[in-house]
C-alpha cells in the first residue's frame, strides 16, 4: 500500500481546520506538517502552535518535518504540539544520530530528509534508528516548484542499499508528487507521498475528487514490489 499525506503548508490557513477534517473523511492517511525557520530553509510556514490548533481534529498521523536549524533543540516544542512523527535534516544537525534516538525514545517514529544533493551514504549509520527517509525531490522551501529529475535514480539506489543493508524502511517522497512524477517514484520504491499543489490542492477539484483520483492512479501505477513496513 502506498500512504498519501498532504502538506499542509499547501492548504488555506483561513480554512485550515476544515480542510483538516474534509481531508481526513477523504481518507488521507497522514499530514505532513512543514516547519521552516527562514534560516536553514528562506522561508517561514507554520509553528508548534498552528499544529496544536489542529491536533484535536484528526486522528491520522502528525508527520512533522522541521526544516530548521538545529531540531534536536526544538523536538519537545513539537512532540507537545501532538506530532506523531518527526523528521530531521541530517544537513541541520550536528549529532544525527542522536537526534533519531530521542525522537524514537518519545515513542514517536523517526524520520530523516535528505535535501536532493545530500548522498544516500549519510544514512548508512543510522538506518537502525530510522522509521521513514523523505528524500527531498525539489530543494526544500517552496511548494510549486520542479522535480529534479536525478532524484529518480536517488531513490533506485536508496531502495538498492536498504535491500543489501537488510531494512524495510519507508521512503517518503515530498515535492512535486503528482500525476506525472507519481509512476517513477513508485517503481523506484517510494510508498509515502507527499502531496501538495501538484496533486491535491488544485483551484478546480475538491479535496475528495482529489484523494479519489489519487488513490486510483496509484493503484494503477504501483507496479513495484517494494512493500517496506507502514507507518
Ligand atoms: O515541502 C515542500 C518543499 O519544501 C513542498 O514540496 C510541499 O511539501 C509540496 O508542495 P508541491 O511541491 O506539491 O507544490
Amino acid at each position: 500500500m502506498t500512504l498519501i499525506g498532504p502538506s499542509l503548508m499547501c492548504a488555506d490557513m483561513g480554512v485550515l481546520k476544515e480542510s483538516v477534517i474534509i481531508l481526513d473523511q477523504a481518507g488521507v492517511d497522514f499530514f505532513h506538517l512543514d516547519v521552516m525557520d527562514g534560516s536553514f530553509v528562506p522561508n517561514f510556514t507554520m509553528g508548534p502552535d498552528m499544529i496544536k490548533s489542529i491536533r484535536p481534529y484528526t486522528k491520522k498521523p502528525f508527520d512533522v518535518h522541521l526544516m530548521v536549524k538545529n531540531p534536536e533543540n526544538h523536538l519537545s516544542t513539537f512532540i507537545e504540539a501532538g506530532a506523531d512523527m518527526i523528521s530531521v535534516h541530517t544537513e541541520a544537525t550536528e549529532h544525527l544520530q542522536r537526534t533519531l534516538q530521542t525522537i524514537r525514545d518519545n515513542g514517536l517514529r523517526a524520520g530523516v530528509a535528505l535535501n536532493p544533493s545530500t548522498p544516500i551514504e549519510e544514512l548508512k549509520y543510522v538506518l537502525d534508528v530510522v522509521d521513514y527517509i523523505t528524500v527531498m525531490t525539489v530543494n526544500p522551501g517552496f511548494a510549486g516548484q520542479k522535480f529534479i529529475p536525478l532524484m529518480y535514480q536517488k531513490l533506485s539506489d536508496l531502495k538498492d542499499m536498504l535491500f543489501k543493508e537488510g531494512y524495510n524502511i519507508n521512503i517518503q517522497v515530498d515535492g512535486n508528487i503528482g500525476y506525472e512524477t507519481i509512476p517513477g517514484v513508485l517503481e523506484n520504491g517510494a510508498n509515502m507521498l507527499v502531496c501538495g499543489t501538484s496533486s491535491l490542492f488544485k483551484p478546480d477539484i475538491t479535496f475528495e475528487e482529489a484523494v479519489t483520483n489519487l488513490r486510483q492512479f496509484i493503484e494503477h501505477n504501483n507496479t513495484s514490489n517494494f512493500e517496506p513496513n507502514l507507518i
